[in-house]
């Protein structure tokens, strides 16, 4: 049966497994990949040091790429690609819809893998605290009496009014 290979590396992903005929863990698989090229695993903290114009790293899609020589060049300008460091910038690069000769690009700035277990989790977003809720229904009470009182208060006035001006 031929395989269509996507890239490299998930052919030697496909020929490691066709080995040793188990299904290896994701991060067993980096490490191996790691082990048997010169491709490395980075930690979070290593990538986020490169974070200047002049060394700048970016994790995008669990891979690493030293785009320092790229910052010029980037159509989108440095300041984005500076932006993108310290981070998983994986949603910023996808946001922009970047083409496939963009994508095509990359391979030329790869340097290594992301070792996904030290990148920190992302925050998520806990909703501000709903107002307590008050017991006391005076208030209430008071809103809703007002709410009557004053259209008739209104009225009687009108009424007043037309009374005391009205042309005999
Ligand atoms: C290795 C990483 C990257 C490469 C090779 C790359 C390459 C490119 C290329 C070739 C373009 C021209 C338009 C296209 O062909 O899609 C582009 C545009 C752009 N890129 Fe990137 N880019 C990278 C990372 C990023 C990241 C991480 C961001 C966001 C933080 C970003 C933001 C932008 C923006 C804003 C534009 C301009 C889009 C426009 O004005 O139409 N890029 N990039």
């Amino acid at each position: 049966m031929k395989f269509r290979f996507k890239d490299r590396e998930s052919q030697r992903k496909r020929s490691l497994t066709q080995r040793t005929s188990v299904s290896l863990p994701k991060d067993l698989y980096l490490v191996i990949i790691a082990m048997t090229s010169d491709r490395k695993v980075h930690t979070f903290d290593e990538v986020a040091k490169h974070n200047q114009t002049k060394d700048c790293w970016l994790i995008i899609s669990g891979k690493v790429y030293d785009v320092t020589p790229f910052m010029e060049d980037h159509p989108g300008g440095d300041e984005v690609l500076l932006s993108a460091t310290g981070k998983d910038a994986t949603n910023d690069f996808e946001d922009v819809g970047h083409s496939d000769s963009a994508r095509d690009m990359m391979e030329k700035y790869y340097i290594g893998e992301i070792d996904a277990s030290t990148v920190p989790l992302k925050r998520t977003y806990v909703p501000p605290q709903q107002a307590q809720y008050n017991p006391d229904k005076s208030s209430e009470f008071v809103i809703k009496i007002l709410q009557f009182l004053v259209p008739l208060l209104i009225l009687g006035l009108a009424f007043v009014v037309r009374h005391y001006t009205k042309k005999e």
